[in-house]
């Protein structure tokens, strides 16, 4: 995809501000749960060491030493700790998916105004990964990245200081080595994977991209005998995806096992440190193996932080990625809802449109009265389709102004406009479902008795009822199922269920013959009498029933003898 041209930046700081609370909860209960563990294994080494030493010193020793408050404390800290880790699980979770909905919400909301753009710049297959995998990841931010790091820092502190008031020495060990473990390993990470995330970020993406165009595409490309190309092609962006993947896997793999010898290393100086306390005089016996394991334990804390590095470079990807998608350049302004003009007249004057630094509209005018029929033709590429996107306000002209009821079209949107004008595309859409599904998802509210309604007044009626499963037909992917006459004629019948005060059609006879042709102009025309008609047509079928006709030359409009 290229790049936007304005500098691209994406911050997730304000859905995060908008689960700040359920983080700080799932902090809280993260570190409490950390912190459980290490008094767990602190309390535990002091007990087993502080039992053997009652042991040993006789009958005298034995019952002066109390196994009642130890053995509590371990409880406590063992069912605190299960209960802690549980909630919060249910509290970081709930924040990722909260995370990941809303930006699924604000992405879909970016996407929507930018399509024509993105229709010209960016594959289907990268949106669909952009939006779905990349949204994922930056929603996952606060679980895999933000808590690890900030329950590391937090706890780390506390069980230094608690080591520290038994003994200095042993939590100045003790901090060296969650220093190394929790910042060098994770920086090492970072500078090991980074490159290699943006690597196997970028195969996955092309692979994901080359397979749904191939699929999409697969007629085409057997026909042109490039199958055995596109399949070498794949297979060679799927070994250098493994290749990456490998090597950033073996990596992190390498830095999770390096945590090893730091933790054996500060186990055994917090031990001597401890030990040389206590011959000191100013350590009891069992508080030796009570900080040892102690140190032990507080590496769990800083265990997850390369993790959480490799997760923050995926992020950067991500949010790279979301910048360079959502912050395409949107063609037409955004503005505030206004109503619907009553009056339903469109009006274009002097409209200039300018495509790669040529001039597709130069000064193109035209007014369609209520009601009135006017058909546009033109030498292919001459801009009619262009005039059909400013008309419904998928562009925004370069110059002149266009009205719809009296109304300038930069105070309406296109979805306020699609309450009154229905667009029969060049190349009409349909989506996979059934018949029934692409009716109501163009008017939604339609009852069965006017989708079939449609359909007769289309031609298309008998044809459907003669399929097996009647308006519950597969379309397939594309209406895959449905001959290019049939997806026309239907399109034409999502159309007239909308009942538009004003009709655009693309070429709407366009793989008909000119009969069937003639006969759907007619029918669509006798559905909706009082519609204003704006049809866009290289053929004559459509013509006999207009009242104007005018000709695209040169960009500008001119009225044409039929
Ligand atoms: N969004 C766009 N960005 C860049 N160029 C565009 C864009 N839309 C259209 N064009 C260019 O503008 C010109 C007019 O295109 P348009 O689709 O409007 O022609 P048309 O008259 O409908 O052609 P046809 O009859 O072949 O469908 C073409 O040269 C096309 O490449």
């Amino acid at each position: 995809m290229n790049a936007p041209t304005a500098k691209a930046s994406f911050s997730s700081k304000p859905f995060l501000y908008r689960i700040r609370w359920i983080l700080v909860g799932g902090l809280v209960l993260a570190s409490v749960s950390s912190l459980f563990t290490f008094g767990l294994l602190f309390l535990s080494g002091w007990f087993l060491a502080a039992a053997a030493v009652a042991g040993w010193g006789g009958a005298a020793a034995h019952a002066a030493f109390n196994i009642f408050p130890p053995a509590c404390g371990v409880r406590f800290f063992a069912l605190g700790r299960i209960v802690t880790r549980y909630l919060e699980r249910l509290v970081t979770h709930d924040a990722a998916l909260r995370n990941t909905g809303d930006l699924r919400t604000w992405s879909f909301a970016r996407l929507v105004p930018r399509s024509v753009p993105l229709m010209l710049r960016a594959r289907s297959g990268d949106v669909l990964s952009r939006f779905v995998k990349d949204t994922e990841t930056i929603g996952q931010y606060p679980l895999d990245v933000l808590l690890p790091c900030s329950t590391a820092v937090l706890c780390s502190l506390v069980m230094v200081g608690v080591a520290a008031l038994f003994c200095g020495h042993a939590a100045g060990w003790m901090a060296v080595g969650l220093t190394l473990g929790g910042l060098m390993l994770p920086v090492a990470a970072g500078r090991a994977c980074s490159r290699l995330i943006a690597e196997e970020v970028r195969h996955t993406e092309k692979l994901r991209a080359d397979l749904l165009e191939d699929l999409q595409g697969m007629a085409d490309i057997i026909f042109c005998g490039a199958a055995e190309r596109k399949l070498a092609e794949a297979a060679q962006t799927q070994r250098s995806l493994n290749k990456v993947s490998a090597q950033q896997g073996k990596r992190a793999l390498m830095l999770r096992h390096l945590l090893t010898p730091i933790v054996m290393g500060t186990v055994l100086l917090v031990l001597a440190a401890a030990s040389k306390a206590h011959l000191a005089g100013l350590l009891s016996g069992p508080e030796i193996p009570m900080l040892g394991l102690g140190a032990l334990t507080g590496f769990e804390v800083v265990q997850p932080l390369v993790d959480a590095r490799v997760a923050q470079a995926r992020y950067n990807q991500a949010a790279q990625r979301a910048a360079a998608l959502y912050n395409l350049p949107v063609p037409v302004d955004e503005v505030a809802k206004a109503p619907l003009p009553k009056r339903y007249d469109l009006a274009m004057a002097d409209v200039t449109m300018r495509f790669n630094g040529h001039d597709v509209l130069q000064g193109a005018t035209l007014h369609l009265a209520e009601g009135e029929r006017m058909a546009i033709t033109g030498p292919s590429g001459a801009g009619k389709t262009t005039l059909i996107r400013l008309a419904v306000r998928f562009l925004d002209p370069d110059s002149g102004s266009i009205s719809f009821g009296g109304t300038p079209l930069s105070d309406l949107t296109t979805e306020e406009l699609s309450g009154s004008v229905g667009v029969m595309l060049q190349h009409p859409h349909l989506f996979q479902g059934t018949l029934r599904r692409n009716l109501h998802l163009a008017a939604p509210g339609a009852t069965e008795e006017a989708m079939w309604g449609a359909l007769e007044t289309v031609g298309l009626a008998a044809e459907v009822r003669a399929m097996a499963e009647g308006l519950d037909t597969p379309c397939g992917d594309h209406g895959q199922s449905l001959s290019g006459g049939q997806i026309r004629r239907f399109a034409a019948a999502q159309v007239l269920l909308r009942k538009p005060k004003v009709m655009i059609l693309d070429e709407p006879t366009e793989s008909l013959p000119p009969q069937a042709g003639e006969e759907l102009i007619g029918a669509m025309l006798s559905a909706l009498p009082e519609a204003s008609v704006l049809c866009i047509t290289h053929r004559a079928e459509p013509l006999r029933f207009m009242n104007r006709v005018l000709r695209l030359k040169n960009g500008a409009l001119v009225p044409q003898k039929t």
